[in-house]
């Protein structure tokens, strides 16, 4: 049978013998996540049936509340009752499953999705650079249209993945609306900056790691975006910082995971937290997840709801395309830290 895994070890031995000079961390990632790490036994678990109570109801305040409470303090929260099916998160799994099963050739170079194929991290320089995970990154827009399916074997997996996307979108929606009017944005109005076509899923797959954890499944980092939806299995990985602390994630079953991203800190002038997060990868088990991403289009202006502002206002493209350079240059992101006033 053809392998479907990817050559992550070739690789990361490769960057092991040869490292580029890159410049130093303040202090090495992987030492720091046993020394400090503690199980999570406070992060917030919103039940979001408050929410389908009208506007002034006081189960739907007090929800919303919790929401933006937990926005603040942890920048992370984990949802129950949030109006995706688990019939529908298991159809997607069985999806995504069969998708990374394909042998390693036809992910890589047979045009599957668009080319939204990658694996390991093209830009690493150095072995703390390198994550042990592959994916397929896909914008909404290609979703939808007629995007390359290698004949009919995937054919299942568009229907699944328009079903799985919508949901998403009218979840992430919900939430970014209540998150923006606490800070008493017009109703509607981050509605008006949130454009499908910039918004993208994110299929991951971490392959068990004999190494680990010596290597990280994916790299310390914040997200780009307004705020991510996360769907993701029982075996476990993903760690936030909480402090100085890392702090592990314990799955529940069909419960999301939701995070705010650096454009809705940049808006909220740090009220909304976007907080770094990392995934250990696990020794014998492979791991699955999904992640959306709710972003603004690219000539979105990003600013604060007040005065005076921490970081001066950015359109999105322009965010990116630092991002994107900062990290072709040094293997890092600095985001937000580049607009700061
Ligand atoms: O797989 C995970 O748990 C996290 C994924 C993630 O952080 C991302 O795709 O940005
Ligand atoms: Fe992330």
């Amino acid at each position: 049978m053809l392998e479907s895994n990817p050559p992550l070890l070739r690789h990361y031995e490769a960057l092991l013998r040869h490292p580029a000079e890159v410049p130093v961390l303040e202090c090495d990632e992987r030492q720091i996540s046993g020394a400090f790490m503690e199980e999570c036994g406070q992060l917030p678990l919103i039940d979001l049936n408050g929410l389908k109570y009208h506007d002034a109801n006081k189960e739907r305040l007090a929800c919303s509340a919790r929401i933006c409470r937990a926005s603040s303090e942890w920048g992370f929260f984990q949802v129950i009752n949030h109006g995706i099916s688990s019939e529908l998160l298991l159809k997607m799994k069985r999806e995504q499953v069969k998708l990374f099963q394909a042998p390693f050739e036809i992910k890589v170079s047979s045009g599957l999705l668009n080319n939204s194929y990658t694996w390991g991290t093209t830009t690493a320089t150095s072995p703390n650079q390198f994550s042990w995970s592959e994916a397929f990154h896909i914008p909404l827009t290609d979703i939808r249209e007629e995007i390359t399916y290698h004949g009919e074997y995937f054919s299942s997996l568009r229907e699944v993945m328009k079903e799985f996307a919508a949901a998403m979108s009218k979840l992430a929606r919900l939430l970014a609306e209540i998150l923006s009017e606490n800070l008493g944005s017009q109703k509607g109005g981050i509605e008006d900056v949130c454009d499908e076509s910039a918004c993208f899923l994110r299929l991951n797959r971490y392959p068990a790691c004999q190494i680990s954890p010596e290597v990280f499944g994916l790299v310390p980092h914040t997200d780009s975006d307004f705020l991510t939806i996360l769907c993701q299995d029982q075996v476990g990985g993903l760690q936030l910082k909480k402090g100085s602390k890392w702090v592990a994630v314990k799955p529940i079953q069909d419960a999301l995971l939701v995070n705010i991203g650096d454009l809705f800190q940049a808006w909220s002038n740090d009220v909304y937290k976007s907080v770094e997060h990392k995934v250990m990868v696990n020794r014998k088990t492979e791991r699955y997840s999904i992640a959306y991403f709710l972003c603004p289009s690219y000539d979105s202006l990003i600013a604060s709801f007040k005065e005076p502002s921490i970081y001066r206002k950015f359109t999105f493209g322009e965010y990116r395309k630092r991002v994107q350079e900062d990290v072709k240059k040094s293997g890092y992101k600095v985001g937000l830290q580049r607009f700061l006033l």
